[in-house]
Formats: C-alpha cells, structure tokens, sequence
C-alpha cells in the first residue's frame, strides 16, 4: 500500500543521555522536524523524568501541530533499565539504569546458582550488572519494603509506551534484555524471576514487530495516532540502518555497542555476546561496553578543551600515540565483566607525554575495546564484511579514520542520522499502514584497512589488558 506523501510518523529515541524525537515521512523517510531534551547524568533516575523530557522534545519537535498529517508513532529506548511501580503504577524506586554497577554482585550469583550454560539455554544471555534480573536481585536484597510493593516491572520503553497510550506493551528486543525472557520460544520465564526476585509480579505483554501497542493519549495532540510496540535503542538502530547479515554496526554512543542481524540465535556461554533478539523477530547478537564516547568527552575535559578541539589533537598525535596505550575503563566495564575495574594509562615517557598522544591514545582505547567486541562476536561464526560505525562518537575524524585499521575490516560511515529514532519511525510507519517501508541508506565515506599501525597499537592493548586482567 502506499502512502499518502503528507503523512508523517514519528520515531522517539529515549537514550541514557537525552530524548530525541524524528518525524519523517512515512513514504520517504526524509526528516520534517525533531526535538531533543537531555536526561540527568547519573545511572539511576525517575522514570517520570523520562517522560518530561520526552514531552519536551515532542514540544520543541512541534509534533502536537501536524495535525491529521500524524499517522503513527514509535519508542526505541535505552535497554535493560528496571522500572518496577506498585499496583498504581508509581515507580517504587529510581530505575537503576545498564550501566549501574551495583547490582553485579547478585549478577555473579545468578551465574554461581545456576551456570552459564543453564542461562544461555534458558534465556540466551549470561547475567553481568546491566541485565533487568540482576537490578531487581539488588533492589530485594537492599530495599526489601519497596521491592515488596512491586506489582509490575518493565523497561525504559515499556514506560513510555504506558505513557504514551495508556498500556503496558513491551516487545522482543527489549525483553531480551532482562535474562528473563527466552527469544527461541519467545516466551517469559517467569521460574527465573520468582527464583531471583520474587513472584506475584506482572510483565508487559510482548508484541509482534508490526503490531500496534495502542494509539496516543489525548495529552500527546489531537490525533489518535498508533503507537508501535516499540523496541530497545540498538534494535532501533538496526532497523533504521535496514541492516542485513555480514554487516556488523559498531555504535560509539554513550554506550558502545557491536551487533548483528541474524536469522539464528547465536550462543555465548562465555557471555561476551548476549543472544539479543531484533526488531524483526530475528535475533541481534550484541557485546555491548559502559566506556564509549564519553572516554573522549573526559579526555577533553581533562586537557580542558572542546570535542573538535580534542579531534584535532588525536588527529596530530603519532598513529600509535607515541606507545601510549589506554584501556578505557572508566566506569566500570561490562564487556569484559569488570564491573570494578578503573581506567589504566600504559607507556608513558617524558617525550611521549603530550596533548596530542593523550588524545590519541583516548581514541584508540576507545577503538581497541571495540576490536576485542568485534573480535569475540566473528569468533563465534557472525560473518563481517563491512562495519558500519554509527553514534555521537563517530562524528570524531580521529575515530573515523583509525577505525578500519584497528579492527582490520571496512569500515563506512552512514549519513549522519539519528538511526536509533529512524529504526523506531520506520516500525511506527509499519504498525501504521502494515507494511515495513524501503527508505534506503546512504554512505557518507568509507575507510580501508591499513596494515602500517594497526597490529602494533592491537598487540600492545591486548598485552596492557591481558597483563591487568588475564
Ligand atoms: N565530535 C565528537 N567527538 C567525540 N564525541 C562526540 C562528538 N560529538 C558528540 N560526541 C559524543 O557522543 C555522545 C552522544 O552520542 P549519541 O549516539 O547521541 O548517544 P546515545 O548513545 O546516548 O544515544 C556524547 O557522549 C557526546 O559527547
Ligand atoms: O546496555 C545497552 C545495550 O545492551 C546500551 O546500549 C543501552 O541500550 C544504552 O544505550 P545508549 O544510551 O548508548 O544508546
């Protein structure tokens, strides 16, 4: 069926650091408006913060005003965070968010209790911190009373779905990030919760890719636009990359993330690569890390100057950053599990210490920790042409251009779009007219591999890392 060339679909993508809202057209998929809104800093926060910042950009996006032209809307957002809220649906506690730490004490124990491989045959995942399971084991170890009120608990986009329409509605991208949702039979297990949590507590149903988790509340405009059932961000950004086998993204956000397409689950016991589900109803195995591009945003603001300013530096620094090596561990890292670890600066002499190495050396531990992702996810047999680097990082030219050389594959850069709110507009536009729309992908550059630096700067990251952790 084609659509009406007026009419519009809107895409949220409700991220750890802000809300972005699209509006395309549904035929196209060109952009008529967006807005963005920040979120606090911080790994834990108030659902309904979420909610305000969503209803400023859809303010600033003016969505309200297109009228009848609004035919569909869809939410991608931050997975894993535990919303968990009473019968009334009032949060019970902030929402811890992926990348809290705290709770990877109770994950360790899940593993302990049951085995790695027990939770891939089960849910296809290994618990580490940042699954949903593991938060809501901290939140009835440490805050018995309110995890005794719970009566429902979702995710980032379940909430806003429920505020959006009015319902609770979650679908398999999201779910899988719980560890305790099974993407081969495509059903909760909810044995796993009770056993680590509790019992007695509701789940939002999981929707089919094109199904319709109901229409816009009046509060959202006029129009009773549908609402998609919308998904997590990395499945969002696969959707608006229209993303297919043997290519493998690599988004430098706030959180890094490596992932796939696949038709078959694909099965980690060592848990690097967490059996993730699309928003298709394939699978997307993803690795993800806590320390992306914000390693480049501290290193900035510890020479004190602005990202472009930092860019320019990295880009003056030697290749190999002068034999500085940096593993990037900032807050904690999820892949590797190391929820404790800090960050570790190797290599440092009275000639090589300068701004420019310093920069550098930021922007190839950034790389080389996504090499070590790129690397454990193709072990396990996902094929990889071509990397495809996305997110607020891959604006960086320093990152651009050592990006090929340190994963030793192709990399392009898509247009700069927000992809994450695409992918989400693009489900809207299905859920609204029954049909998945072809928009199309443009390259903006491509980058080769160059054997010149990039095996020396892997070699010394993998020793730095290997001599720290094993
Ligand atoms: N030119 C740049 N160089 C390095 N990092 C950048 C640049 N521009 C934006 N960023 C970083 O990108 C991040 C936001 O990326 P984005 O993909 O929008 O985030 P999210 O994953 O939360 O959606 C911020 O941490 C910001 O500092
Ligand atoms: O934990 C994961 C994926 O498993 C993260 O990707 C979160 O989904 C947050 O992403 P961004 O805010 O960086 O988009």
């Amino acid at each position: 069926m084609r659509q009406a060339l007026r009419e519009i679909v809107v895409g949220i993508d409700s991220s750890t650091q802000s809300c972005k809202v699209l509006a395309v057209s549904a035929a196209t998929g060109e952009m008529l408006a967006s807005g963005s809104s920040p979120h606090p800093d911080g790994t834990c926060v108030d659902p309904n913060v979420w909610t305000q910042a969503l209803a400023n950009a859809w303010e600033s996006a003016g969505i309200a005003d297109l009228d009848g032209r609004l035919i569909g809307a869809a939410v991608a957002a931050q997975q894993h965070g535990m919303v968990a809220v009473d019968s009334d649906d009032v949060p019970v506690h902030d929402a811890l968010l992926w990348n809290d730490v705290r709770s990877a004490g109770q994950a360790a124990s899940m593993v302990d209790e049951i085995g790695a491989k027990a939770w891939v045959d089960a849910v296809n995942v290994v618990p580490v911190a940042s699954f949903t399971l593991a938060k809501l084991a901290w939140l009835a170890q440490n805050y018995p009373s309110d995890a005794a009120r719970v009566a429902t608990v979702g995710l980032p986009h379940d909430w806003l779905n429920l505020q959006l329409t009015g319902q609770w509605g979650t679908d398999r991208s999201d779910a899988t990030g719980t560890a305790y949702f099974d993407p081969v039979s495509n059903t909760y297990r909810p044995d796993l919760l009770e056993r680590f949590f509790g019992s007695g507590v509701q789940l939002p149903p999981v929707l089919t890719p094109e199904a319709s988790a109901g229409t816009l509340l009046p509060r959202w405009g006029s129009s009773a636009a549908v609402v998609g059932a919308g998904m997590g961000d990395n499945a969002g950004a696969a959707l608006g990359l229209e993303l297919v086998p043997g290519e493998i993204v690599v988004s430098v956000g706030t959180s890094g993330t490596v992932f796939a397409v696949s038709e078959t689950p694909v099965r980690d016991v060592g848990g690097g690569v967490a059996g993730f589900a699309d928003a298709t109803g394939a699978h997307l195995p993803l690795l993800a890390m806590i320390n992306s591009a914000r390693v480049l945003a501290a290193g900035a603001a510890m020479l004190n100057v602005d990202l472009p300013e930092f860019d320019r530096l990295a880009r003056a620094g030697d290749p190999d950053a002068g034999g500085l090596t940096l593993l990037p561990y900032l807050d904690g890292e999820r892949t590797p599990n190391l929820p404790d670890a800090t960050g570790t600066l190797v290599g440092l002499t009275r000639s090589n210490m300068t701004p420019e190495n310093l920069a550098r050396a930021a922007v190839l531990g950034v790389l080389n920790s996504l090499a070590d992702a790129l690397e454990t996810m193709t072990s396990l047999g996902v094929p990889v042409r071509r990397v495809l680097l996305i997110g607020g990082g891959s604006k960086s030219l320093a990152l651009r251009e050592g990006a090929a050389t340190v994963f030793g594959v192709p990399v392009e850069i898509p247009e700069a779009r927000e992809y994450v709110a695409l992918g989400a507009a693009r489900q809207a536009a299905w859920a609204a007219t029954g049909e998945l729309p072809k928009w199309g992908r443009r390259i903006e550059a491509s980058y080769e591999p160059s054997g010149e630096w990039g095996p020396v700067v892997r070699e010394r990251y993998v020793a730095a890392r290997k001599a720290l952790y094993g």
